[in-house]
């Protein structure tokens, strides 16, 4: 089976021009509606399915966004590899506005928003040691290259609540536990893209500097929706990119993440919550 590519495009990216036969898809989850329909299409023989993090028209806050739904949507349309783009500010000098940085760790600092698709009657335990497939993130780099972007391969990501961005103190003890960029989003969703054994990388747009550096201003909105304007036609470029390079192979165990992860045993499982869990771990269930 050919692979079928998930985008979940962040704050800047609310529809993908390109898709063939695209139509926008309702799609109804045990966790309920995602954050918009879901534009699904072909991009050059591949099947694209594309869903606006914050719905069109930007309507969920970070902490809204209904993650259990949108991953669960994605898979039940049969995605096998999902891309997140979003927007982040820098901790980095060299990791300069407009450049794009293809994640490979990430800190979740988020702690209002349901983390797991697993419930009481049904528990599992999957990794995330390494919560990027490595594979999918060289394909992601690559298809930035092309689009000409500037990348970095690699970096910390940490995901805070928000919505309210980062005080200057936060900011200074992020760049020393060594992170690269910040964000409000791809936490939970990366932990859940695991447990629906999907293969899941990040292009992280720098948009800013947060609030460390001492010659550039403080955060402001003003300055990052102008950084995203620039880079809209960069991110479409890469999203037209990346049939031609995502493969099935995959180093970091995606696919099987859920082989030895569920806990409760057979006859103490509820039968409800396996039934509403058949959607994403069907293979193992
Ligand atoms: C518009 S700035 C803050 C906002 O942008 C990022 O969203 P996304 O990851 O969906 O691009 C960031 O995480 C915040 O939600
Ligand atoms: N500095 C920042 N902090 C959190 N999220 C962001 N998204 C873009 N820039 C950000």
């Amino acid at each position: 089976m050919d692979p079928v590519i998930g985008i979940i495009g962040g704050s800047g990216l609310y529809q993908v021009d390109g898709l063939e036969e695209a139509t926008w898809t309702s799609v109804d989850t045990p966790w309920g509606a995602p954050s918009d329909d879901v534009l699904v299409g072909t991009l050059s023989g591949t099947r694209v399915a594309f869903l606006p993090r914050h719905g069109r028209g930007h309507k969920h806050t970070p902490s809204t966004v209904p993650y259990r739904a949108n991953v669960a949507a994605m898979k039940m349309l049969g995605v096998t590899h999902l891309v997140s783009v979003s927007a982040v500010g820098s901790f980095r000098e060299e990791m300069a506005p407009g450049d794009f940085v293809v994640v490979d760790q990430f800190i979740d600092r988020t702690f209002a928003r349901d983390k797991t698709f697993f419930d009481s009657g049904l528990v599992a335990h999957v990794s995330v040691a390494d919560p990027v497939c490595a594979v999918l993130a060289k394909a992601c780099a690559e298809a930035a290259r092309q689009a000409g972007a500037k990348v970095h391969e690699g970096g910390t990501y940490l995901a805070m609540e928000g919505p309210q961005f980062s005080s200057k103190a936060e900011s200074h003890v992020y760049r020393q536990w060594g992170c690269d960029v910040i964000g409000m989003t791809n936490m939970p969703e990366a932990k859940l893209a695991r447990e629906a054994e999907l293969h899941y990388a990040t292009v992280a747009m720098v948009t800013d500097y947060d609030s460390w550096h001492p010659d550039h201003g403080n955060v402001q909105i003003t300055d990052i929706i102008e950084t995203l304007h620039g880079n809209v036609a960069k991110a479409a470029a890469l999203v037209a990119a990346l049939p031609g390079l995502v493969t099935h192979e995959c180093t970091t165990g995606c696919a099987t993440a859920l082989d030895y992860a569920i806990m409760t045993a057979t006859d103490a499982r509820d039968p409800v919550v396996v039934d509403r869990l058949r959607t994403i771990a069907g293979r193992v269930l």
